[in-house]
């Protein structure tokens, strides 16, 4: 297993270029499950997470290519002559589940295990399922899979308000319905700019859909699909993460490709803690505006409101921020793990249910640490980034899942950053 070891004091100068989403490319990937011809993505990350979605669309007879020069990734489902989604693959990673509403939506049935709980919370899969349903699905649990069948062999059209606003769900039902015969209305649905892209993919496909990006999803169900080609959006919350980096360690760092409409409540929110973000044609140019960082209070929610998946480095760059900040995480019940890390680093953190409350030090201490989940991983190197001495971040394979070349572009800033093979 590797580490990644930061020796923190360095301030950071010049540009880091943000990859295309992690999240936006596994549920595009889904998305060739849905036409006989090729899907071809460009923009898409090195990630493990990416590996695994290639794996799990190549046992269900796909083809993909491996990733090539500029992250094209060449799919085509012309033969899928498995519908099991098998639990060896399903348990590595959430996003699999994804598969379900397109394999139902070609063939009128699919087989997919049960994603389980993971590190941040127990994340069921019950809104996936009663959207299917309203599309038409019949479904059977049994022994840790979903077995789903289309009455009549095809979706048909219908209508579902989710409860409450799921990204995962609003994907699942958003790739069943673009081939249910007739017309789908999905309300409260999720609004990501994750969700927009796949609507765009979609669209190049031969799609029918209205709304994304507002709260109301139409789709008019077609017969088929055709092939396409698609660039990925920038991954916002690699942006964000990098974004925070010269607050922490001071600098001014361009983020290349990033756009203040990804993630404005995330900008607000810094700005609000004394960041300067300037956006031109390269991207978003970040430094502190004057004087140290100060205390913000956060709270998560569905964007456009502030990312879940940026609350971790948000209380990385506050452990140092002058005053104290109250973090409420609103999407997850048990996403603070990074918070008994970061206090072994020297910070200040009281942890009360979805709640954390912090009070910024003058200086964070390097210490030997371990995270249990992507975003906490990454949050504990940022820390590191500032801290007095060495930081050694353990359980790298979690950060692989979400981060491409991350001792690469923060070195290429100034960062004394280095990944080390851990002793056996
Ligand atoms: C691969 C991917 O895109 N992952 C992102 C996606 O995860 P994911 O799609 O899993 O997250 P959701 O938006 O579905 O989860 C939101 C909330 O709804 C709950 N819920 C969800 C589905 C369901 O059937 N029942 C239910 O109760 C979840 O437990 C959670 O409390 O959105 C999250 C919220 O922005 C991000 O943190 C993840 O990085
Ligand atoms: C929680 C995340 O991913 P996943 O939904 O794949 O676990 C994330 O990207 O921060």
């Amino acid at each position: 297993m590797d580490s990644i070891v930061v020796q923190g004091g360095q301030a950071l100068k010049g540009s880091i270029p943000i990859a295309g989403a992690k999240n936006a490319c596994l549920t595009l990937m889904p998305a060739t499950l849905l036409s006989e011809e090729p899907l071809t993505l460009t923009n898409a990350p090195r990630l493990s997470d990416i590996r695994t979605m290639t794996l799990l669309l190549q046992s269900l007879g796909a083809e993909v290519s491996s990733l090539a020069e500029g992250g094209v990734l060449a799919m085509s489902s012309h033969d899928i002559n498995n519908h099991t989604a098998d639990y060896d693959i399903v348990r590595k990673m959430r996003a699999s589940i994804l598969v379900l509403g397109p394999m139902l939506a070609r063939d009128g049935h699919a087989i997919v295990s049960l994603p389980g709980g993971c590190a941040i919370g127990a994340r069921p899969v019950d809104l996936h399922l009663k959207a299917l349903e309203a599309l038409g699905a019949e479904l059977d649990l049994r022994e840790g899979y979903v077995h789903a069948k289309a009455t009549g062999g095809r979706l048909k059209g219908g209508r579902y308000a989710f409860p409450i606003v799921s990204v995962g769900a609003t994907e699942n039902a958003l790739l069943a319905a673009v081939l249910a015969k007739g017309t789908s209305v999905l309300e409260n649905v999720a609004r990501e700019p994750e969700i927009v892209d796949l609507a765009q993919c979609l669209r190049a496909m031969g799609a029918h859909i209205e709304g994304e990006g507002t709260g109301t999803l139409t789709i008019e169900g077609v017969d088929r699909l055709h092939g396409a080609t698609h660039p990925v959006v920038t991954d916002r919350i690699e942006l964000g993460t990098y974004m925070l980096a010269p607050l922490i360690a001071g600098g001014e760092v361009t983020l290349q490709g990033g756009r203040r409409g990804l993630l404005e409540a995330f900008c607000e929110r810094i700005e609000a803690a004394g960041a300067e973000v300037t956006e031109s044609p390269a991207g978003l140019t970040v430094r502190r505006a004057n004087g140290p960082m100060r205390a913000v209070d956060v709270e998560t929610a569905p964007f456009p409101g502030f990312p879940t998946d940026l609350q971790a480095q948000m209380m990385a760059m506050l452990c140092t921020a002058e005053g104290t900040s109250v973090l409420d995480e609103k999407i997850f019940e048990n996403r603070f793990m990074h918070a008994p890390e970061l206090t072994r680093m020297g910070a200040k953190i009281d942890v009360h249910g979805g709640t954390a409350t912090v009070t910024g030090v003058d200086r964070l201490r390097g210490a030997p640490v371990m995270a249990t989940d992507l975003r906490a991983s990454v949050s504990l190197i940022l820390a590191g980034l500032a801290a007095e001495g060495e930081t050694k971040v353990s359980r790298v394979y979690h950060l692989d899942r979400g981060y491409e070349h991350v001792v690469r572009k923060l070195s290429g800033v100034g960062a004394k950053i280095e990944r080390v093979k851990d002793d056996v």
